[in-house]
């Protein structure tokens, strides 16, 4: 039994929010979760991830996105770090910046140069303290490169380290019991950082002006 802020009596009498009652609940749902067939249960699964992630999209910030977006733009060369899925979603971002005719790199492949003035690291990090994100983001900013981070934390060590930030209001990867998703550890984040950069892309494609077929080109062709 996980320790409740009241006793379940106490709860019932006030009414006031109890981890107990939350407790309870979600073992009712699993209960529930569990008579259910698994092309029932995969369904729902999907609808719930989508519904995770149209929620973070209608509290996203629009101003905080500009900001990353002008960052882009102003920036000499676009360098992106982050570990694990995390790193995955900036790996898919960086991949249609570079399509847009940007200069990307990816932070740790061996073709990767100094980051200096002038230049942009964006970070994403839920949890906000990855020891890799940090140090790259204090590197850059020794270098008086611009730091911009994508987190779930708006007091991680990161956020405070960092130039601007897009807040993604997801749990991280270690907000066990109940938290602001259903999801494994910090799926609800990685799969959002993708989704804001997709937009990002999305932006500065159509103030580009340029078609498909002009992007083409720059499409790999050794694959
Ligand atoms: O891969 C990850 C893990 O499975 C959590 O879902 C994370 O992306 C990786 O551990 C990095 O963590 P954060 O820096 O907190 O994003």
């Amino acid at each position: 039994m996980p320790k409740g802020k009241h006793s379940r009596t106490a709860c019932i009498i006030t009414q006031s929010y109890c981890y107990e009652l939350e407790w309870l609940k979600e073992r009712m749902t699993l209960l529930k979760i569990k008579q259910m067939n698994t092309d029932t249960l995969t369904n729902n699964n999907l609808l719930a991830i989508l519904e995770e992630n149209r929620k973070l999209a209608n509290q996203i910030n629009p101003q905080q996105i500009k900001v990353l977006v002008h960052e882009i733009k102003a920036a000499k060369r676009i360098f992106v770090m982050a570990a694990g899925r995390s790193g995955l979603a900036l790996k898919m971002a960086a991949m249609r910046f570079m399509h847009l005719g940007y200069t990307v790199f990816i932070v740790g492949e061996t073709n990767t140069p100094a980051i200096l003035k002038g230049d942009l690291l964006l970070l994403a990090s839920g949890s906000g303290t990855t020891a890799s994100v940090l140090s790259s983001a204090e590197k850059a900013k020794s270098q008086q490169a611009t730091v911009i981070a994508i987190t779930a934390d708006v007091k991680s060590k990161l956020a405070v380290l960092a130039d601007a930030i897009i807040l993604v209001n997801a749990a991280t990867k270690t907000d066990f019991g109940v938290s602001v998703s259903k999801q494994y550890a910090g799926s609800l984040f990685e799969q959002f950082t993708l989704l804001v950069l997709e937009s990002v892309f999305m932006t500065l494609w159509q103030e580009s002006g340029l078609t498909k077929e002009d992007l083409w080109p720059k499409h790999a062709n050794l694959e």
